[in-house]
């Protein structure tokens, strides 16, 4: 038996709930929180996780799916799996090259990493990395440094904009507040937020976001925009109707409005709006390889991690975080196969099963 403590394993995570475990034992417990933690009770934490725990599998047997292929293109993008790298703050807490690390892991794999605003490594050392990049943009108040902050984007090879929209406040994260955590350690700062002078500016959330914005932003770059923190139906009709590029449906990893609905039950109302005239992708609890062939069955392009990667990158660096894409690529590959099933093209809604409970 593997322990689950925090101890060290004897031997590589085999899911991420070890390696969970094992990052655990390693960071700092106030980064811990920080990384694990979610808004208010946390329920939407749960619920994310809970609802593919709700879902069940109905495979295809006789079906002779000898290969799978699991190569997707998203937005002109040819990937090695539909499973990209959501963007989370931080990666320094988690590790000392921070988001270096994290960009050679993604682009050995072949996936795209998801830059975030918030990191602490600059988007051009992390661009050097060769792989692709989406760049993640809270939109500032001050729109001469929203639209400076989308050149650099641009200019580091950036190819698409995820601007996130679940936030015109900061989530109240009781974890957080418990420990007094609300600033970097001195020598880490948001790399991103440099303005031209060289200051850094703190992020703000901007609680007079709106559509308006959207299409200014949509002037301001020729970068395909996805938004991101879609869960209602009738915002993801406005985004077709706005020109946006494709819809993330998120809940920030329940760290914003405890309570919001878990993504995969959102899921299924955003993808009969948007009738197929967008990407549409999902973050929020996924796991495992199974997830990932659910969240697909049920109508996104493609999904998103971003809890695993950090405990990833805070086990063993840019390996860990390789560790956490092969797990997924090698499961999903697994349950493909066990449900007969040759690739995402092939995933249907009849594969999967809603329970109530369990
Ligand atoms: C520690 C942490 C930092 C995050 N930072 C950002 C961020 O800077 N920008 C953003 O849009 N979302 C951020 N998120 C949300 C993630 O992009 C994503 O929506 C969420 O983590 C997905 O859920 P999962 O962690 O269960 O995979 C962050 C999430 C975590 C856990
Ligand atoms: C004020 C710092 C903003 C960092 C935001 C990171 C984030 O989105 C998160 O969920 O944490």
């Amino acid at each position: 038996m593997r322990p689950l403590d925090g101890t060290a394993l004897d031997g590589p995570a085999l899911n991420l709930a070890e390696l969970a475990a094992d990052a655990r034992g390693r960071l700092d417990p106030v980064h811990w929180d920080f990384f694990t933690g979610g808004a208010g009770e946390e329920r939407t934490v749960r619920a994310n996780e809970a609802a593919f725990a709700r879902r069940y599998l109905v495979p295809r047997v006789l079906r002779g799916a000898v290969r799978r292929d699991l190569r997707i293109s998203l937005l002109g993008t040819r990937i090695s799996m539909p499973v990209l790298i959501a963007p989370t703050a931080f990666h320094r807490l988690a590790h000392p090259e921070g988001e270096l690390a994290t960009a050679r892991a993604a682009a050995e794999a072949g996936t795209i990493m998801v830059v975030s605003m918030a990191a602490t490594r600059p988007v051009e050392q992390i661009a050097a990395a060769g792989g692709p990049l989406w760049f993640q943009l809270y939109p500032q108040a001050d729109l001469d440094f929203t639209a400076s902050v989308v050149r650099r984007a641009e200019a580091a090879g950036c190819s698409a904009l995820v601007v996130t929209v679940d936030s015109p406040v900061f989530g109240r994260r009781e974890r957080d507040l418990r420990h007094g955590f609300a600033d970097l350690p001195p020598g880490m700062v948001c790399e991103n937020m440099r303005d031209a002078s060289g200051r850094v500016r703190d992020i703000g959330m901007d609680a007079g976001l709106d559509w308006a914005r959207i299409t200014w932003l949509r002037e301001v770059t020729r970068l395909p925009i996805l938004l991101k923190g879609v869960l209602h139906p009738a915002d993801a009709a406005l985004a077709v109707s706005y020109g946006l590029d494709g819809l993330l449906v998120s809940n920030h990893g329940g760290r914003q409005l405890d309570g919001a609905l878990a993504t995969l039950d959102a899921l299924p109302a955003v993808v009969e709006a948007v009738g197929g005239r967008l990407p549409v992708l999902l973050d929020g609890g996924v796991r495992r390889g199974t997830d990932v062939l659910v969240a697909l069955a049920l109508g996104a392009s493609a999904v998103l991690v971003g809890r695993p990667v950090l405990w990833g990158l805070a086990v063993g660096g840019a390996a860990g975080v390789r560790h956490v894409l092969d797990l997924l690529h090698a499961d999903l590959d697994r349950a493909l196969a066990l449900a007969g099933v040759t690739g995402p093209a092939d995933l249907r809604g009849d594969l999967v099963a809603t329970v109530a409970c369990g």
